[in-house]
């Protein structure tokens, strides 16, 4: 995706074969991409695709008529217990390894950016370190091609303990070298994109692969024998799971890695992402179905905000509050990740907490109160149950980690599996309508988009923003909201009515704002640099606006039809968008 257009590009792609049936775009054979993917690796990216793609669509296509249903009047709800039986029995996950069974924090990144992903590794601030690393492909990465090959690089070299980074100044001189050390680093875990994303640079028998697909596998099989040999458990998180049939998938998908690759089914461990509306209602039929392989579950509370919105888009009695006013406190919120606890403790996996978005922010008084409201969130989180939570930054690990020692520490353990919270059978997940909804809450919405389209065109899937952290799902989020109040035209709390023009004053003021605010960080710059960072806000705000005022909901941003390869593909394709 360009920044300054959404459309679709013209077709130019040439296509070379790789295997029988397998074809890559020409332009994605870079060295990188060549040693990543061998002979063997692609004919088992293709067998795993003949497989399993099929079902992918049927699954896909289950998920838009569902919210057909829902574009209708229909909520989602919990399940008829008959639907899935097994799932309410007494039964338990199979048993974790030794090395999964502490997880107090767990610090995430973009998995493509090799000193992150080293940081991630290595740093101990103030003493203290993650208890895990989740690199990510999914939220935190723009997925384009030479990322993706980054990425699997950078896992394939953090597994076997030789990644490495130069940092170095302007004019190529090295500034500091970061390294890993294989021995004492934290778990390593990996996220793979979502189900609905495609893979537009590789063709098996003319249809681009499932973008999650390919990172699973590929990193699969430049580590998972690299990890065992070192006794480590191969780990990952999969995100956006939207129905337990898709868990099944999942699972499946696994197994079939494992006897391809020739290790021990359930072997690999994985945690998955409650981030939908719909999974919320089903986290136990998801959890069954992923008994194998499941380590946990983790409360993706932005995406699951964003799902809310999504899901119940045509509500007009469930138009979401001001975004930044959703926190976990609304009870609908609390419910959802109490009733994670309390599924993931019954069957003996872990109950994973949420993101804290900070970021530490320029003066001592902020990262004060940065360090303040990160350690409110986590004592909440350790209240409730929580095993462990995400942060973002490494300037929070010690803070994040503080509340989760002081319940561990008395009882002794690295875990709270005792823990099952109190909550009726069937708790109210359904969010609902409040206040506030104001001027300031589109403000912030339009601001995190201009700035996160910013980061988009210079190829970062997250930035820091305003003193957060801004992703793909706090940007859908912001998108969501703004279609939401446009097109139930919606009367803001003093009185100013939400409409396309009011939304294109926003904007105008705020890239006045960020302008100035360009001016006033880059002071003592040339004034080319300057020009040159203020065109690129007003690229993005463009983008970001065109976003905000399209008619149709797209399912996710990352859905575009320039994404489908060619045009025969992208026709084929199209009739199937996971996206409409
Ligand atoms: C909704 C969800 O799915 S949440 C999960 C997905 N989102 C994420 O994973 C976002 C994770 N966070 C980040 O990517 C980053 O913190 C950002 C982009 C927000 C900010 O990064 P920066 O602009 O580099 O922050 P900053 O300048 O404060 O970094 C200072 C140092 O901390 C390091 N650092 C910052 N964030 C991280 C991180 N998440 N992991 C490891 N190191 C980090 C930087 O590499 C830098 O290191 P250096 O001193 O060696 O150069
Ligand atoms: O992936 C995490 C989320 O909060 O979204
Ligand atoms: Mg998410």
């Amino acid at each position: 995706m360009t920044t300054a257009s959404l459309d679709v590009q013209p077709n130019t792609t040439t296509w070379t074969k790789l295997a029988d049936g397998v074809e890559i775009n020409q332009e994605a054979l870079s060295p990188q991409a060549q040693s990543i993917l061998t002979d063997e690796a692609v004919a088992l990216v293709a067998k795993v695709h003949r497989r399993f793609e099929h079902e992918r669509q049927t699954l896909l296509a289950a998920r838009r008529t569902r919210q057909d249903a829902y574009d209708n009047g229909a909520v989602p709800g919990f399940l008829p217990q008959d639907e899935h039986p097994e799932a309410h029995t007494d039964w338990q996950v199979d048993p974790l390894p030794d090395d999964i069974l502490q997880r107090r924090v767990e610090i995430t990144g973009p998995v493509n950016d090799p000193k992150m992903v080293i940081n991630m590794l290595s740093r101990t601030d103030d003493g203290h370190r993650a208890d895990a690393a989740m690199l990510d492909f999914e939220d935190a990465m723009k997925p384009t091609w030479p990322n993706v090959m980054q990425g699997v690089h950078n896992v394939k070299e953090a597994a076997e303990g030789t990644l490495s980074f130069t940092k170095t100044d302007a004019d190529g001189n090295a500034l500091k070298e970061y390294a890993i050390d294989p021995d004492d680093m934290p778990l390593l875990m990996v996220r793979v994109r979502g189900l609905h994303l495609y893979e537009s640079n590789l063709l098996v028998n003319n249809i681009p692969v499932s973008g999650g697909l390919l990172d699973l596998v590929l990193t699969a099989y430049h580590t998972a024998q690299t990890l065992i040999d070192q006794g480590k458990t191969p780990k990952y998180y999969i995100p956006k799971v939207e129905h337990y049939k898709e868990a099944r998938w999942w699972n499946a998908v696994l197994s079939f890695i494992e006897r391809e690759l020739g290790i021990d089914e359930g072997t690999i461990k994985t945690t998955l992402l409650i981030e939908t509306l719909e999974a919320a209602f089903q986290m136990e039929e998801i959890l069954y179905e992923m008994r194998t392989h499941a380590a946990g579950l983790n409360g993706g509370r932005w995406d699951k905000i964003f799902s809310d919105i999504k899901v119940l888009k045509a509500h007009d009695d469930r138009v979401m509050a001001d975004r930044n006013s959703i926190g976990m406190n609304r009870p609908w919120m609390a419910n959802y990740v109490k009733q994670l606890i309390r599924v993931c403790h019954t069957h003996g996996a872990f109950g994973m907490g949420g993101m804290a978005p900070q970021t530490p922010g320029r003066t001592e008084e902020m990262r004060q109160q940065q360090i303040e409201k990160v350690v409110a969130d986590k004592e909440f989180e350790a209240s409730i149950g929580h095993d462990g939570c995400w942060v973002s930054h490494p300037y929070f690990i010690g803070p994040a980690m503080q509340p989760f020692n002081e319940k561990l520490e008395a009882k002794g353990t690295t875990h709270q599996l005792d823990v099952i919270p109190d909550l009726p059978e069937q708790p109210d997940l359904l969010p609902k309508s409040t206040s506030p909804k104001t001027l300031d809450g589109v403000r912030v919405n339009v601001r995190v988009a201009i700035g996160y389209m910013q980061g988009w065109g210079n190829d970062y899937g997250c930035v820091a923003w305003d003193n957060r952290m801004e992703d793909l799902a706090t940007f859908e989020i912001s998108r969501a909201q703004v279609w939401q109040w446009l097109h139930h035209g919606i009367t803001l709390d003093d009185g100013t009515e939400v409409t396309p023009e009011l939304v294109t004053r926003i904007f105008d003021e705020e890239i006045a704002v960020i302008e100035s605010e360009v001016e006033d960080a880059m002071e003592g710059a040339s004034d080319d640099a300057v020009e040159a960072t203020k065109a690129s806000f007003r690229t993005a705000r463009a983008c970001a606006e065109q976003i905000f005022l399209e008619d149709d909901f797209r399912a996710f941003l990352t859905c575009s039809s320039e994404r489908y390869g060619d045009a025969a593909h992208r026709e084929a394709l199209l009739e199937e968008d996971s996206c409409v």
